[in-house]
């Protein structure tokens, strides 16, 4: 990396220094567009996403384009997903593009330039990226990240039910989401002691009782892995429960909500009004911390 890019995890602590550990999301899901009396179709996204950058743009730390919502629209969506990186961009505010991407290596290499690579029209200041082919295999998304200042969220322990079949299975003495979060720990091991790395981990709001019922709550913090906990609103999960879940490891946690704040929507002031109100509850936890 050269001198003058600053690394993500300092980006991203400045960020939610300034605006809190609030992350919004952009879910253009067909309900949505419907209620907000816009037409299930290009012209609809594009409106749609014009009103939330307006909305959540220069309002938070970061925001969440879910990539399947504008892929859904073939070419016309990715380009409109590139005005939204690119109207964030303009706005000073951090971009978390989840796409969840994960392959071989060699193939890797391509989805990282396709996001991470300062000369992609589809660059975000950060992705969401599967471990399920071996956390060697995304080397090459965390060695252009690091190069560019941009990050890597790994899926840990997410917030569906189904995901714990898997991330709790236990191999060789240890769950599969321990092994995840020991594997970050290293990536982060030079991350300031007071700070965030540059690789995250996606934890689910709704896991918090998982985490300390499988003893993870010390390792995330060794992680210093910001963790993006998406499943407040829609999926049930409160900010309160991230508080009491996470305990000590809280402090890391950017609580990420879509549908509920959406729903405010299309007015932009309902829509910041929505917004606000989480992040109101959100530095409640923060005090409830540090304290
Ligand atoms: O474990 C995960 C990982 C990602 N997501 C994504 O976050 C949002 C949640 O939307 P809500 O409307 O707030 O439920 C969505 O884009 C998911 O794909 C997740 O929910 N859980």
């Amino acid at each position: 990396m050269s001198d003058d890019i600053e690394p993500f995890g300092i980006r991203l602590g400045a960020a939610v220094e300034a605006h809190g550990p609030v992350c919004a999301g952009i879910d253009p899901h067909p309900s949505l567009l419907e209620a907000w009396d816009l037409p299930v179709s290009v012209k609809g996204l594009r409106r749609f996403a014009e009103i939330a950058v307006e909305a959540f743009g220069g309002e938070v730390a970061l925001v969440k384009p879910q990539s399947a919502f504008f892929e859904r629209f073939g070419a016309a969506g990715i380009e409109i997903l590139e005005d939204v990186l690119a109207g964030l961009r303009e706005m000073g505010t951090l971009s978390l593009l989840d796409v969840k991407r994960g392959d071989i290596g060699s193939t890797m290499l391509a989805y990282a330039q396709a996001y991470l690579d300062d000369s992609s029209t589809l660059r975000a200041d950060a992705i969401t990226v599967s471990p399920f082919l071996g956390l060697g295999s995304l080397a090459p998304a965390f060695d252009l990240a690091r190069r560019t200042g941009r990050g890597v969220f790994v899926l840990a322990m997410t917030s569906n039910p189904e995901g714990a079949s898997v991330q709790h299975a236990v191999w060789d003495g240890d769950t599969v989401g321990g092994a995840i979060i020991d594997a970050v720990s290293e990536l982060n091991a030079l991350a300031p002691a007071d700070g965030f790395g540059d690789v995250g981990m996606v934890v689910g709001a709704t896991v918090g009782k998982d985490i300390a019922d499988l003893g993870l709550t010390e390792r995330l913090v060794q992680s210093r892995a910001p963790l993006l906990a998406p499943g407040v609103g829609a999926q049930g999960a409160t900010v309160g429960d991230v508080g009491r879940g996470f305990g000590v490891a809280a402090s890391l946690v950017l609580p990420a909500t879509s549908r509920a704040v959406l729903s405010a929507g299309p007015d932009v002031a309902a829509l910041r009004a929505a917004l606000s109100a989480v992040q109101e509850e959100a530095s409640g936890l923060r005090l409830r911390v540090e304290q």
